[in-house]
């Protein structure tokens, strides 16, 4: 079956696929859950996305509606996982090379909305393939960048100048 059939279902629930990505020399695994998209299943979905590091808020180009609804997982985001960065994910974009004027949502409206809350955001095709690699190697990419940051300010509760022989002097900061 091809890539979009497989996933041309209702998810009840959720679906797991771990990917593994090349950030610089090192293998990052990235754990995937796709949850149900429906507010039906908000509490189910909040057992998966728990602890979430990053969280890939999708919604259809060509439908106005369904990015209002994204603004709804936005929200618990925000509410409930003070850690997780937001990815917002415009998908279809295949029908939008098809024929402008389906696009049901206007570009700057959802970049403005983006740098409000601070995410990223793509737009994709689950049948082209377009910037999805592209996406989850961001994903990846931040990971690897705010975890090092995050372990450099919590070892000792702060970032000491003057340990000029961090270590993380010189993985990041050392000329
Ligand atoms: N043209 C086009 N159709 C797509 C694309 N992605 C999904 N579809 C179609 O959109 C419909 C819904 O796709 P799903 O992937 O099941 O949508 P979903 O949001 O995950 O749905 P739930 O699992 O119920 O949350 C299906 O008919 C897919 O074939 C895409 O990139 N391009």
């Amino acid at each position: 079956p091809s890539p979009l059939s497989a996933l041309a279902q209702t998810t009840i629930g959720a679906a797991f696929v771990a990917k593994v990505i090349a950030v610089g020399d090192r293998a990052v695994t990235l754990g995937i859950w796709d949850t149900a998209g429906s507010e039906r299943y908000e509490a189910m979905s909040r057992i998966y996305y728990r602890g979430a590091r990053a969280a890939i808020v999708c919604y259809d180009l060509t439908d106005g509606s369904s990015f209002q609804r994204a603004k709804f997982w936005v929200n618990e985001l925000q509410n409930f996982e003070e850690n997780c960065r937001i990815y917002l994910c415009g998908t279809k974009s295949d029908l939008l090379e098809e024929d402008r004027r389906r696009r049901g949502v206007d570009f700057h409206d959802v970049q403005d909305y983006a740098d409000e809350i601070k995410a990223e955001l793509f737009e994709t095709s689950s049948k082209t393939g377009q910037s999805v690699d592209e996406l989850f190697q961001k994903v990846a990419e931040d990971y690897v960048r705010f975890t090092a940051f995050q372990l450099m300010t919590e070892e000792k509760g702060g970032i000491d100048l003057s340990q000029k022989s961090s270590p993380y002097f010189y993985s990041c900061c050392h000329h």
